[in-house]
């Protein structure tokens, strides 16, 4: 193992920044399935014998990528995704609990757009880990930019971070249909309540709402055309196909598939989830203006 080295592993936008932030203040490495042309870029065994990890690749693409290419050697790890897994409804702290151990994995969230973050832009970060020390080990490769805080709540952290992309959705629709800004500050602050009912049943902290994971990631990403997943709400308010916003975009938005993991899971255990149901159901075709009918009515 390369003790004390430092490695991304998923050079997309997110992956990147993390990589531009992390180098402030020691060597750090970045590996990609497609090689690129980025210092320190290095292959995958090489990033993955380093003692510190950072993994930006998305969410639905974790599993498969653990079980194909991942052996516990004692890293330390940090999930930066936000999504939960589509064909399953499993979170992602579950999926990677079956690779590495609780006191050796940490998951990034709060609100934190990659193209800020990389012009070194101040931001204030959560890492949630059930182990302290995997707080503070990372924390000081953070740099003077970036602050850091820690928090135990892993499943609310996580739910907060997927659940807003399904709420910027809704929000970038809301914004295409002309509807308002009453109207759009009703849905993010419902969108708030909802995610907080759903992160409930399991088990996850209000505070955790209610802080940067929560309310500062939604605010940010269901009030910016610098999202992904509000521009792809704004695509579908302007009558285009899911198809081609995705081909448009060329970048992940995880709010597409996660609506359908919150969907699963809510019919599942009978949590009542009106917003994030509606942006399914126009994900998989209904009229928007039909969904705004049926969440004033219902
Ligand atoms: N962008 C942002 O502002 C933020 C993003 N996030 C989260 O980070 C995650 C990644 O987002 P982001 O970097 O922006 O997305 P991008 O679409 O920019 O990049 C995703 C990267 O993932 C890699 N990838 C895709 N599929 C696979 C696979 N099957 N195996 C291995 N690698 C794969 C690709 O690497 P390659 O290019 O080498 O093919 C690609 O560059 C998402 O969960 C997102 O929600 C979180 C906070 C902020
Ligand atoms: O999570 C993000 C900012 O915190 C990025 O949001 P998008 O994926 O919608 O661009």
């Amino acid at each position: 193992m390369r003790k004390g080295q430092i490695a991304v592993i998923g050079a997309g936008k997110w992956g990147q920044a993390l990589h531009f932030a992390l180098s402030f203040k020691q060597e750090c490495f970045i590996s990609s399935r497609t090689k690129k042309d980025i210092k320190n870029f290095v292959d995958l065994e090489y990033a993955l014998s380093c003692e510190y990890l950072v993994i930006a690749i998305p969410a639905q693409e974790i599993r498969a990528w653990l079980k194909e290419n991942f052996k516990f050697n004692n890293q330390k790890v940090l999930v930066a995704s936000k999504g939960i897994e589509a064909s399953s409804g499993e979170f992602l702290n579950d999926i990677y609990a079956n690779f590495i151990p609780d006191k050796n994995i940490g998951f990034i969230s709060g609100p934190s757009f990659a193209a800020e973050v990389i012009k070194a832009l101040p931001c204030a970060l959560v890492l949630n880990s059930k182990s302290k020390d995997i707080y503070d080990e990372f924390s000081k490769f953070f740099p003077d930019f970036i602050k850091t805080y820690y928090s135990k709540d892993v499943i609310g952290a996580e739910i907060a971070g997927a659940y807003k992309n399904v709420l910027a959705i809704a929000s970038g629709i809301c914004e295409g249909l002309n509807l308002g800004k009453n109207a759009q500050a009703s849905l993010i602050a419902r969108g708030l309540v909802e995610m907080q009912r759903f992160g409930k049943h399991f088990k996850a902290k209000k505070a955790t709402f209610l802080g940067l994971s929560g309310a500062g990631d939604l605010f940010l990403t269901a009030n910016s055309t610098m999202s992904r997943n509000y521009r792809v709400g704004l695509g579908l308010a302007q009558g285009k196909s899911l198809k081609l916003i995705l081909e448009e975009l060329k970048e992940v938005a995880e709010g597409v598939q996660t609506a359908t993991a919150i969907e699963k899971l809510s019919n599942k255990y009978k949590i009542y989830t009106p917003i994030a149901k509606e942006v399914k159901l126009i994900l998989d075709g209904k009229n928007p203006k039909d969904s705004l009918k049926d969440l004033i009515k219902n």
